[in-house]
């Protein structure tokens, strides 16, 4: 594909994921363009549909897996979620850089593909850290809870796996991890510095 690489942003349920995606794409519009999943499970009290996921049902969107329409898709946390190819390619036909926010199992699919995005892998400074955000935030069951660190356990061992990652960036400070976000982003989307700088 040509055009900007796009960036893949995954990292455990809690971590921070969005909190810094937010920031980032508010920052730096007409620079970044978020790829909108889709997801079998729930709203939470806030999220638009189109906007933060495409909402969908099994039977829906196991039809569209079965057209061939996802780049991939994962079961996380008892629901289905994927990365539509429309999705990826509405963001990039409006000459922005793609972000996805994919689990580990999203990140080794698109290893797959020729997508051939940057790999940052956001991280919890501990389990403990995360379980009191996921808490914190409210938005799960205590089984989601429960399962959610269950798939953070697995991720926080797998992400430091050579060549799975080109950068792990832990966030502690939200200030500091988002410092540290945007100052790779500059050092590996080097045709967009100057974008960056303004
Ligand atoms: N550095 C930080 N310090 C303290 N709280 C934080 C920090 N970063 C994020 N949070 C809080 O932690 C909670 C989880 O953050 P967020 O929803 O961004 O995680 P996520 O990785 O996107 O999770 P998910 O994958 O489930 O969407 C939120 O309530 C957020 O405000
Ligand atoms: N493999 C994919 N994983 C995805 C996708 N969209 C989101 N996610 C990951 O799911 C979990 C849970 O998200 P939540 O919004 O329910 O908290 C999180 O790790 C996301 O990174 C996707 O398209 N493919």
């Amino acid at each position: 594909m040509s055009g900007p690489r796009p960036v893949v942003i995954s990292g455990p349920s809690g971590a921070g994921k969005s909190t810094l995606l937010k920031k980032l794409l508010k920052d730096y519009k007409g620079v970044f363009g978020f790829s909108v999943s889709h997801t079998t499970r729930d709203p939470r009290p806030g999220e638009v549909d189109g906007k933060d996921y495409h909402f969908t049902n099994r039977k829906a969107m196991q039809e569209d897996i079965d057209k061939g329409e996802f780049i991939e898709t994962d079961e996380f946390s008892g629901n289905l979620y994927g990365t539509s190819k429309s999705a990826v390619q509405d963001v990039r036909a409006k000459g922005l850089i793609c972000i996805l926010d994919v689990d580990i199992a999203g990140v080794r699919h698109i290893k797959e593909t020729n997508l051939d995005p940057i790999y940052i892998s956001i991280q919890p400074p501990s389990i403990e850290v995360l379980e009191e955000r996921l808490r914190g935030r409210a938005t799960e069951t205590e089984e989601k809870i429960q399962s959610r660190l269950e798939e953070a356990r697995t991720d926080m061992e797998e992400c430091n796996e050579p060549g799975l990652f080109d950068i792990v960036i832990v966030n502690s400070d939200l200030d500091e991890a988002y410092e540290k976000l945007q100052s790779v982003l500059k050092e590996f989307e080097k045709n967009v510095i100057s974008v960056m700088s303004r």
